[in-house]
């Protein structure tokens, strides 16, 4: 059991697809997690009668009550909490962060001296336990809250340490990586539907065989590669549907997906470093 009371400091999609993923581990008693947002009374509501957990505006929060705080809200809102924690939050107390494009020195230099900061990059399919999250230390971590930090994200998933530079590729990668799937998967839902086969009927058979291919990669010893060529025979029908993917150029377009992704991630963190260096 994780005995800690946590608290998200926003109440949107990814603050539930995680408060989900939480509850459903069993690690940790809904009664420990306390979610805020700065007003909307109403998605409070919906959060507490669905997980059972707490939920208060970020007014209401006793932040002394609190062990590790997760940061959950838009990252162009980083200013307004990190005004809300300073001269709340002690260097005991861990904060997380799930937002892209933050790094850990800003909020540290944004915070106490030696504030304990970890950087989590998290995906939507934690609401059912299957994501993938790195988790970036920033300087002034102990090595028992990393852990805690990886425990608490294995609650969602596979949990990964990176090194923080890694952060911006990592989000290209799979922070941003379940959208690629599912606009592939509304790709084969359209060729198939316009084919003649009921929607929600193909919708399941492409996310059966995405799944499959998945499953594949991860248990059995074969490479992606290897796995391909046991599909493809000479002048079959994979091999006419691998041509027409290279022709219309889909590796590159799934590289530059991530790159461009990664990209994004970058530039969201030039405004708080700018910010950061004309403080200094
Ligand atoms: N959506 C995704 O797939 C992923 C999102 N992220 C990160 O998660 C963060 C949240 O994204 P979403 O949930 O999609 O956003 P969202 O817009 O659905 O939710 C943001 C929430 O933050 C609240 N909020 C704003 N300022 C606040 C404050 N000062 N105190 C307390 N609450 C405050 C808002 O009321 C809202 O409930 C973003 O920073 C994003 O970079 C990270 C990984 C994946
Ligand atoms: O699009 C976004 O900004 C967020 C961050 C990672 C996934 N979605």
């Amino acid at each position: 059991m994780i005995n800690k009371r946590i608290a998200f400091l926003g109440a949107g999609n990814m603050a539930e697809a995680i408060i989900s993923g939480f509850v459903q581990s069993g690690k940790m008693k809904p009664q420990q997690i306390i979610v805020t947002n700065r007003s909307n009374q109403e998605r409070l509501n919906e959060l507490k009668g669905k997980y059972n957990i707490e939920a208060v505006t970020k007014d209401q929060l006793d932040y002394s009550t609190i062990d590790i705080f997760i940061l959950a809200m838009k990252p162009k809102d980083i200013d307004g909490v990190m005004e809300d924690l300073r001269g709340k939050i002690t260097a005991d107390q861990l904060l997380v962060s799930v937002l892209a494009g933050i790094s850990t020195s800003y909020m540290e230099a944004n915070l106490n001296d030696s504030q304990q900061v970890i950087r989590v990059m998290p995906n939507t399919s934690s609401m059912i336990q299957e994501s993938a999250t790195a988790v970036s230390p920033g300087k002034h971590v102990a090595m028992d809250q990393v852990l805690l930090a990886k425990e608490l994200m294995t609650c969602i998933g596979k949990a990964y340490i990176i090194d923080e530079d890694m952060m911006d590729m990592y989000t290209g990668i799979a922070g941003s990586g379940p959208a690629y799937f599912y606009n592939l998967m509304e790709h084969i839902e359209e060729v198939g539907h316009q084919a003649g086969f009921e929607r929600e009927l193909v919708r399941e058979i492409g996310a059966q065989t995405l799944y499959g291919a998945a499953k594949m990669i991860l248990e059995q010893k074969e490479t992606p590669t290897e796995l391909r060529e046991n599909i493809t025979s000479p002048n079959g029908t994979t091999a006419a549907g691998l041509d027409a993917l290279n022709k219309h150029g889909a590796g590159m377009a799934i590289i530059e997906a991530v790159k461009s992704a990664a990209a994004r991630s970058k530039e969201l963190s030039k405004e708080p470093e700018k910010k950061l260096a004309l403080q200094k």
